[in-house]
This record gives C-alpha cells, sequence and structure tokens, in this order.
C-alpha cells in the first residue's frame, strides 16, 4: 500500500479545526461531455445504484450514458446562471456565510465546501485541509435526511480518501438533521415569507427527492426521516392533514420508487379542483437542478396543463439568514469539546474576518 506524501511531523505546530460542508455536486458546464462525465461518476458509486456492477456496467455504458448525458445537459442550461450551477454558487455562498457566522460566534474554524461528485472534489479539499494544517475535521453534508445512497456515500468518500493517508486528522460526522428545531425554523420562514408575498394556497406540496422503495424495507431510514420534517413543519406552520402532502421526485429507472410521486400527484390534484397549490422541496438545502427545472418548470407545466390555475414554487434554503444560522448551530453543537474558542484578542480578530467574508458573500450575491 503507497500511502499520499505528506509533510514530515513537526512539533509545536498549532491544529487547526474545520467544518467541510459536503453536497452532491453538479457539472462543470452544462454540456454534453461535462454531464457525461459526472454521470459517470455518480451513476458508478454502488451506494447510488446498487445493481451488480459487471452488469449495470454495460446498462450505463450502453444505454444511459450516451442518451441521457444530452438530454440532462439542456436541462442544465435552463438553469445555469453566469456565476455556473446553481447547486455549486449556492453551496459556495453558504460555506462563506457560514465561516462569518461560527466567527463572529467566537470559533476559529475553517470552512470549507467539497462536491462528493464532481468539483471541488473531496479528496482535493481534504487533501488541501492537510496542507493548511487541520487536525480536526467535521464534515457537513448538505442532506438534512440521512439516505444510504446520499450521506453515507460521503462517508465511504472521506474513508477511502484517508485509507491513502498516514497521518489522519480526527474525524467527526454529522448524520442528519430532519428533526432539528432550527432547520424546521428556517423552513418554517420560509413559507411563511412566501405566503406574506403571495397569499396562501389551498394546499402544501412538500416534494421530497425519491429513493428505490426497496431500500425502505432494507432499512434506510430516508422515507421516516422525510415524513417527520413534514410533519414537523406541518406543526409549526399549524397545517391539518388535508392542507399539505409528501410527494417523492426524480424517479431514474423502471423500480418502483418511493410514492406518491410529485408529477402525478400535481396533476391529479388539479384534475380534482385544486386551483392553486405551493410546492417547498424541504430535503434541498440548494435551489439546484431537481427543484428549478423538475419543480420549477417541469411540474409547473403538469399542473397547469392538467387544469391547475396558479403554481407557487417556494425556493430552497440556499443563503436565508435563518438557515445559515441553522448550520452554525448545527456545526457548533458538533464541535463540542474541540478547542475552537477564541481569547478576547482573537476573538476581536475573528470579528473582522468574519466582517470580511461577510461582505465578499454579499458581494457574490450581488454578482449572481
Ligand atoms: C440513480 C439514482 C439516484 C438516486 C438514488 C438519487 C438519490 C438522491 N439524489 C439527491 C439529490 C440530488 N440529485 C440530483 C440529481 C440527480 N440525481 C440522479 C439520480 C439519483 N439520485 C441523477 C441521475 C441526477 C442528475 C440529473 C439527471 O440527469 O437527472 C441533484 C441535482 C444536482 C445538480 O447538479 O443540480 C440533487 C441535489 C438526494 C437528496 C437523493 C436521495 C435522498
Ligand atoms: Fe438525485
Ligand atoms: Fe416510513
Amino acid at each position: 500500500m503507497a500511502f499520499r506524501k505528506e509533510p514530515v511531523f513537526t512539533h509545536g505546530k498549532i491544529a487547526k479545526t474545520a467544518v467541510l460542508l459536503v453536497n452532491l455536486g453538479t457539472p462543470d458546464a452544462p454540456t454534453t461531455k461535462a454531464v457525461r462525465r459526472y454521470l459517470k461518476q455518480f451513476l458508478s458509486d454502488p451506494r447510488v445504484v446498487e445493481i451488480p456492477r459487471a452488469i449495470w456496467w454495460w446498462i450505463l455504458h450502453g444505454a444511459i450514458l450516451p442518451f441521457r448525458s444530452g438530454k440532462s445537459a439542456q436541462k442544465y442550461a435552463s438553469i445555469w446562471s453566469k456565476d455556473g450551477s446553481p447547486l455549486k454558487v449556492h453551496t459556495e455562498k453558504q460555506a462563506s456565510l457560514l465561516r462569518g457566522y461560527l466567527g463572529e460566534r467566537g470559533h476559529q474554524v475553517q470552512v470549507a465546501y467539497a462536491m462528493r461528485y464532481g468539483n471541488p472534489s473531496l479528496p482535493e479539499v481534504l487533501e488541501r485541509l492537510k496542507t493548511d494544517g487541520c487536525e480536526r475535521i467535521l464534515i457537513l453534508p448538505a442532506y438534512p435526511q440521512y439516505s444510504g445512497t446520499t450521506t453515507a456515500s460521503i462517508y465511504d468518500a472521506v474513508f477511502e480518501h484517508y485509507a491513502q493517508v498516514r497521518n489522519v486528522p480526527e474525524l467527526r460526522f454529522v448524520k442528519h438533521y430532519h428533526d432539528h428545531e432550527a432547520y424546521i425554523q428556517a423552513l418554517k420562514e420560509s413559507v411563511l415569507a412566501h405566503w406574506e408575498m403571495n397569499g396562501v394556497s389551498e394546499k402544501l406540496v412538500m416534494s421530497f427527492h425519491g429513493v428505490p422503495k426497496r431500500t425502505l424495507k432494507l432499512g434506510d431510514p430516508y422515507h421516516c426521516e422525510c415524513q417527520k420534517t413534514a410533519r414537523l413543519l406541518a406543526q409549526q406552520l399549524g397545517l391539518s392533514p388535508e392542507q399539505y402532502l409528501v410527494t417523492f421526485q426524480s424517479r431514474f429507472g423502471k423500480a418502483e420508487w418511493l410514492q406518491p410521486y410529485t408529477a402525478p400527484t400535481l396533476q391529479k390534484l388539479a384534475k380534482q379542483g385544486v386551483q392553486r397549490v405551493d410546492v417547498i422541496c424541504p430535503g434541498f438545502t440548494s435551489d439546484c437542478l431537481e427543484t428549478l427545472e423538475e419543480i420549477g418548470m417541469e411540474a409547473k407545466q403538469d399542473f397547469l396543463t392538467a387544469g391547475g390555475k396558479e403554481f407557487h414554487f417556494i425556493t430552497c434554503l440556499n443563503e436565508s439568514p435563518t438557515w445559515i444560522s441553522a448550520m452554525a448551530a448545527l456545526a457548533e453543537e458538533n464541535l463540542i469539546g474541540w478547542p475552537t474558542h477564541l481569547s478576547s484578542s482573537e476573538r476581536e480578530q475573528a470579528k473582522l474576518q468574519a466582517k470580511a467574508s461577510l461582505q465578499q458573500a454579499e458581494r457574490l450575491g450581488a454578482s449572481q
């Protein structure tokens, strides 16, 4: 086994702490070539598709990549911003804001972000944190609900990287925060802000990314965690069971996924005479292809074509202040026991740095 090259151990070096926000990832460009590269990495992950490797290799390379890459690239092109993929733009801004919030709360931590698939890659960012002297790393997945297909895949990639490293840092992982008070509060505020601007709809549809149904029977808690998030959010909003629905979107392949599916449910609601729906995607912390295109464009069209009159998509948490402070609270709770607190002079310095990073995030926001 050949380990990665690393610096000689030196005495007295101050060990730093990092919070690493990890999201799913996205293509580098909305082109067939870049989408193909991304899909190949994503769909080759045995956590994502559980079909035996030899069979799946033929299906992936013979049927999926040649056809899906171009179609997906067109969809990506319809949501691409001048700064790049929305998922990446939001994740970068969130990390920058989180750095500011944690600094203001008196923590001396580095905050970085990485992608499970695509760039900036997890190995590349973990390597950079090592070079920067980070001896403690808290991994914060961008997924509130745990799933073997997403959260555990981040764990795999982290372990796989450190399997090649001699001096492995202290590691902590946030598993989930589907029922965390601050996350539910951030969702509640985004719905209330939407209602204040647009009035209240007849139904609030809470659409989560789907997974194959069999994973539920095989022990994946994802379905239950989605249901719990929905129940807590509905409670906070004072909604009765008739006023909201939980649905699952983005089905891939022919097998059954978690039901009810989002698009057919919206069509059914329109046919039943529901005139207006609000759709929120609580499982996505950043807007991305699945929310902006699949919900904001495709599902909207489905609802209107089936006779619905008004379709409102409630944007994801993105850079909302309650969400960034929820992330800061989550990080803080999981940093307990690690020496991240600053002396009073260091605190003053951190406040200045925090101000600078907030300004940088605002500049990034202004250029969006
Ligand atoms: C093939 C199986 C897939 C599983 C299982 C799956 C689970 C899953 N995904 C997310 C979050 C996101 N998925 C996104 C895109 C996306 N997802 C799949 C497939 C599976 N996802 C594909 C093939 C794609 C790519 C787009 C396409 O070709 O349709 C995204 C958006 C990424 C972006 O660039 O904007 C997110 C986010 C979760 C939370 C999840 C299980 C819980
Ligand atoms: Fe997905
Ligand atoms: Fe369940």
